[in-house]
């Protein structure tokens, strides 16, 4: 069985009376891209911030890489997992290397060195964004500033990637390109995962897809045979057409 980057059992949680996790408990490999769907405020963000360390746990276990994330220092769990929340505006006009730069904080305090230097233009290389390296992040695009935060969480150098809705903002030309980028990265050694929206988009490329209806993660073999258009209706509330192209599932509302 592969390793399970994340491992998250019998979590529950809530915002003051209001439960927004129950019991969820689910197991994101290593080295895969798997994706979490769910509808709007059905938790997945929550549980994002969860696992990222923005929110505090008290019911269940969450374990990264085998350690309970609740007894890992800051550093450690930096080296571990990098994370891009859903909204993240700047309101100082840096320039995109300085910002790619500023996710290698944690490791390199106030003073990066010449080595951080070159992680920041090895990242930005690597999601084909050397054009925009000294241009002010505030003056970019929705588009380019979503590349330019991906840079930020690559330069980190972790071992699993969490991204809440890598591909708002893009245009299909891009949400393709950052979709294959994220597949390739789990190639070497690296776990991806991703809240995202379009389903279709999320069955071309993941490995796995996860969705979180009434409060949990549930995670269904999404094969036409299994009764996808089923499952699809009882996650999002929208009757569904399944179809396959190319050996993959797809989808479209019933008009
Ligand atoms: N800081 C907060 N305080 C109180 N309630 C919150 C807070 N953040 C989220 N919620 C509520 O928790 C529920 C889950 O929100 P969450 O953002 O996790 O959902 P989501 O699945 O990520 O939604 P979306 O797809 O719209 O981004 C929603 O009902 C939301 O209103």
């Amino acid at each position: 069985m592969t390793e399970a980057a994340i491992e998250v059992k019998g979590l529950s949680f809530g915002y003051g009376q209001t439960p927004v996790l129950e019991e969820v408990s689910v197991a994101f490999p290593a080295n895969r891209f798997s994706v979490l769907l769910g509808r709007n405020g059905s938790g997945k963000s929550t549980l994002f911030n969860i696992v990222a360390g923005l929110q505090k746990y008290k019911k269940g276990s969450v374990k990264l890489m085998g350690k309970e994330r609740s007894n890992m220092s800051f550093s450690d769990c930096a080296r571990v997992l990098g994370f891009l929340p859903q909204f993240h505006k700047s309101v100082f006009p840096f320039q995109v290397k300085d910002v790619v730069l500023t996710g290698r904080a944690a490791f390199s305090v106030f003073s990066p060195g010449k080595s951080d230097r070159e992680k920041v233009v090895q990242a930005i290389e690597e999601l084909g964004i050397s054009h925009l390296a000294d241009r002010p992040y505030t003056e970019l695009s929705g588009g380019e500033q979503q590349l330019v935060m991906i840079a930020r969480v690559l330069v980190q150098h972790p071992r699993i990637i969490l991204l809440d809705e890598p591909t708002n903002h893009l245009d299909v030309y891009y949400q393709t390109y950052v979709l294959e980028k994220l597949k390739k990265l789990t190639e070497n050694n690296l776990t991806v995962i991703a809240i995202m929206h379009d389903p279709n988009m999320a069955f071309l490329y993941a490995d796995q897809c996860y969705f979180m209806k009434n409060r949990t993660v549930v995670m269904p073999s999404i094969e036409p045979d299994n009764h996808a258009d089923t499952f699809l209706e009882y996650v999002y509330d929208v009757r569904f057409t399944t179809v396959m192209v190319n050996n993959k599932l797809m989808v479209v509302p019933k008009v």
